[in-house]
């Protein structure tokens, strides 16, 4: 990158570093000073400075961030107000609160995220677009992961699946299983969205996106050797990668050679706004990189959750091998299609009791774009509303909360209230992978059930969660192939 870009990039970042860092520290001297509305919701603001975010970061550590609320709801009712570094924040928790967030349009909640997260993600990814816009990107991102595209893909997918599941495991006695759930989801994704199936170059990406991601995590200190520092860095070369990846892949459209539904590069190429521009590169490219991190991360917390839980439980382990076997017995050749994957319904009960309980995203924010009524409280523009999965532990929805029941799923007359089973979440941001997600797991869940053995080397390893739930230890695994009958 040239040099006068990259140091005006790093004054910025300094820049922006010391302007937080002031905002943070006047910030709450503004709070207090600026009139309340009289009616705020109850709650505490917590430590000056940090608020409460150190306890909510402990909570979150330790897999336990639903008794951190509940301790609030008991304290001040379903919504209550708190602070994170001085971002002011109303944590609504129950269907009434869902309900508020996912139909609530952008003129009153914006989908929202925070600066040094903006950073990484880009400034023109989905998360920070709105309106038209918003409607424009969604509907060339989701319209290649509906079912009727998904279909197309699922030979492959599962040949990828299969042939990456072996790649993985050859010659090895043990491995980390989250490390090798999420490289397989990644070079899956890199395949069918990107069109990407060269190994050293996915692997490259592996890495630069691991980077990348730990930065969403890392205190936001742009600072040589930080690990925000590195993640930005990473988010460079990934944009350097990506861009002669759009060079390339639009001089195919112009010969023919691709055609616009071929992936999602080919797709974002291809759409015009309503005055008929093209999206410029770094909308495309920002956006390429929200969609590896938005399918991912939370995919393998999935899939990590799911093969832990077959290698604890005898008995949901026996119910799953016997509805793939059954099903691979009356598959043509032994390759999954669309109709294959909607017969592995009690796989999905497990997925779906297994997101009711450790969701992979616990929630998402937005940000009040004025002054907004709710419930009898009024949240000030500017303050951050945060959604969260606490309905999965509604007694009167869920009998028994805490414990793992995937019949609970079982039969289509079951249905719970609405807005109380949100791991997707809802509304005009509901997120548009989740049957992608489905047809992952269940093809994972396949060629492992059918062609191998595992067991967990950390017996009883506990579910914790930064961002997402993941398995405290990785998952270390014995795995072994399973001799052909
Ligand atoms: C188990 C897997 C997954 C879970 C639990 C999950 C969950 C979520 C959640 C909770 C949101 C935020 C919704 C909101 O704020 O209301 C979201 C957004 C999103 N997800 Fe997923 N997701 C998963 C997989 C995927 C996959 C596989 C993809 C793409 C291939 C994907 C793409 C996206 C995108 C693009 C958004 C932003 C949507 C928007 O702002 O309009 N997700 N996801």
């Amino acid at each position: 990158m040239d040099s006068a870009i990259y140091s005006n990039t790093q004054t910025a970042f300094i820049a922006v570093f010391v302007a937080v860092t002031v905002a943070v520290l006047f910030g709450g001297l503004y709070h207090k000073l600026k009139p309340s509305p009289p009616n705020l919701p109850p709650g505490s603001f917590g430590f000056p400075i940090v608020g409460e975010l150190i306890g909510w970061v402990r909570a979150l550590n330790a897999g336990t961030p639903y008794k951190w609320i509940e301790e609030r709801v008991a304290r001040y009712g379903p919504i209550f107000k708190t602070s994170f570094m001085g971002n002011r924040t109303v944590i609504v928790t129950g269907p009434v609160g869902n309900k508020f967030v996912f139909t609530s349009g952008d003129d009153a909640l914006k989908s929202h995220q925070f600066k040094p997260v903006v950073y990484i993600f880009g400034e023109q990814s989905i998360f920070e677009v709105h309106g038209a816009r918003h409607k424009l990107v969604r509907g060339a991102i989701a319209g290649f992961l509906r079912p009727e595209s998904l279909q197309r893909s699922i030979p492959l997918m599962s040949s990828l699946v299969k042939q990456y599941l072996l790649k993985e495991v050859e010659g090895k006695e043990s491995v980390i299983g989250l490390i090798m759930l999420k490289r397989i989801a990644f070079k899956v994704s890199c395949a069918l969205l990107f069109s990407l199936t060269n190994d050293e170059e996915t692997d490259t990406l592996f890495n630069e996106f691991t980077l990348l991601v730990k930065g969403l995590w890392a205190i936001p200190i742009y600072l040589p050797f930080t690990v925000y520092y590195r993640a930005i860095a990473a988010r460079r070369r990934i944009y350097d990668r990506f861009s002669a990846i759009l060079d390339e892949r639009r001089q195919r459209l112009e010969d023919g050679s691709v055609s616009p539904n071929d992936d999602v590069i080919a797709t974002m190429l291809s759409i015009r706004d309503e005055e008929g521009r093209a999206l410029p590169r770094q909308e495309i490219i920002d956006n390429l990189i929200t969609l590896v991190f938005a399918s991912h991360d939370t995919g393998m917390s999935l899939n990590a959750s799911f093969v832990r839980r077959l290698a604890m439980d005898e008995v949901t382990l026996e119910r799953v091998y016997e509805e793939h076997t059954k099903i691979l017995s009356e598959m043509k050749d032994g390759t999954p299609t669309w109709s294959d994957i909607l017969k592995m319904k009690y796989t999905w009960c497990v997925a779906q009791e297994l997101m009711r309980i450790d969701p992979p995203a616990l929630g998402n924010f937005r940000k009040a774009a004025r002054d907004i009524d709710f419930n009898g409280y009024t949240i000030p523009k500017g303050w951050n509303i945060h959604w969260v999965t606490y309905t999965h532990m509604d007694k009167t929805a869920f009998p028994d909360p805490e414990k793992f029941d995937p019949t609970r799923f079982e039969g289509v007359s079951k249905s719970f209230p609405p807005y109380m089973y949100v791991p997707f979440g809802g509304g005009q941001r509901a997120c548009p992978g989740n049957d992608y997600a489905r047809v992952s797991l269940s093809l994972i869940v396949h060629h492992l059930v059918m062609n191998y053995r595992w067991s967990m080397l950390v017996p009883d390893e506990p579910m914790v969660r930064s961002a997402f739930a993941y398995p405290a230890m990785n998952l270390p695994i014995k795995i072994f192939k399973k001799e052909a009958a």
